[in-house]
């Protein structure tokens, strides 16, 4: 058996709104994933027992890798005591609102199913990933935007694409999302048409009008603790976005662009203080 290889990319929120808390602990909410050209390289071969090694020494590899934690699942609900060697390129930050480890561990569950042989169904794989993460869900069954709602494991696939260049920035701050959910502003009661009204007529029209609707309620106190944070999105505007925003609980911020020059003179601002990546229009996963 030979090794192979794949690419795990990040994805931005569109619009988060946080919409209910579950007796669990867990939210729930209305968001738009969007994937960015921004991506780790998982590599796995042959291998007597589950290992891994990781390109950036600050992530563990040990058992609460979500790869580790992909792989076992997998293995557990095939009944297989298969071994693999994951090699991880980390490029993707973490603690950054990217999904980066949500992605990995949705990638590790689709490469396995097909180098153990398992061939999972897809509803099985989704429960799987269900039960690593919220994110990992929409990782695992979509490559362009996706409307989620539930916990943001309920899906629909949008057949949209984001006909803008997207300019990623991770300023470096990391944001855990436990404190994040912890520390929200609540705004349950909303009477707003939901996100898919807006997303297809900033996709389909370039109705920048909506885009007041695309608000993520973790804005409010992350750039209230981390006010770096926020003067990223509102330089972002004053680069020419047409729509600035955290992504996920942050802290990475995105901001649209009309312009391909527009959106390389917006990197060129922040490269040297952020970590940056540049989406072109019409981006999937592929
Ligand atoms: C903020 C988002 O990234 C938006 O896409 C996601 O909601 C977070 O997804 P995620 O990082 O995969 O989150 P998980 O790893 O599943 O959960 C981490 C912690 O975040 C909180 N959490 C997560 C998702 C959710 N819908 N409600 C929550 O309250 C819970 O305290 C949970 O224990
Ligand atoms: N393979 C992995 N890559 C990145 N993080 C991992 C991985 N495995 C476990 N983790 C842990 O998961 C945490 C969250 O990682 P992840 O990148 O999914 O979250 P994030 O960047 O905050 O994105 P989001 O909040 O959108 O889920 C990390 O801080 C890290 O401790």
């Amino acid at each position: 058996m030979k090794s192979i290889s794949v690419k795990a990319f990040a994805k931005i929120n569109v619009g988060l709104r946080i919409t209910g808390r579950r007796p669990d602990g867990y939210h729930t909410l209305e968001t738009v994933f969007a994937p960015v050209d921004w991506y780790d390289v998982l590599t796995f071969s042959p291998a007597d027992s589950i290992t891994m090694s990781c390109s950036n020494r600050e992530l563990a590899c040990d058992e609460s890798n979500l790869c580790v934690r992909a792989a076992r699942a997998l293995a557990d609900f095939a009944g297989l005591s298969h071994g693999v060697r994951i090699e991880l390129e980390k490029n993707i930050p973490f603690g950054a609102g990217l999904g980066g480890g949500s992605s990995d561990a949705a990638a590790t569950l689709a490469a396995l199913n097909r180098f153990w042989a398992v061939h999972a169904p897809l509803g099985e794989l989704h429960r799987l990933a269900t039960s690593l993460g919220a994110d990992v869900p929409y990782f695992l069954e979509s490559k362009g935007l996706a409307y989620a709602t539930g916990i943001g494991e309920e899906l629909e696939d949008l057949n949209l694409s984001l006909p803008f260049w997207v300019v990623t920035l991770f300023p470096g701050e990391q944001i855990s999302t436990v404190w994040a959910y912890k520390n929200f502003h609540p705004r349950f009661e909303r009477d707003v048409p939901d996100l898919r009204h807006a997303l297809r007529a900033l996709c389909e029209q370039k109705d920048t009008s909506v885009c007041s609707l695309l608000e993520n309620d973790f804005e409010t106190a992350v750039f209230e603790h981390f006010p770096a944070v926020g003067a990223i999105k509102d330089e972002l505007l004053d680069a020419g976005s047409l729509y600035a925003s955290l992504s996920g609980s942050g802290s990475a911020v995105f901001g649209l662009f009309h312009s391909e020059d527009d959106a390389r003179r917006a990197v060129g601002r922040f490269e040297s203080r952020c970590r940056c990546a540049l989406t072109p229009p019409s981006f999937t996963m592929s």
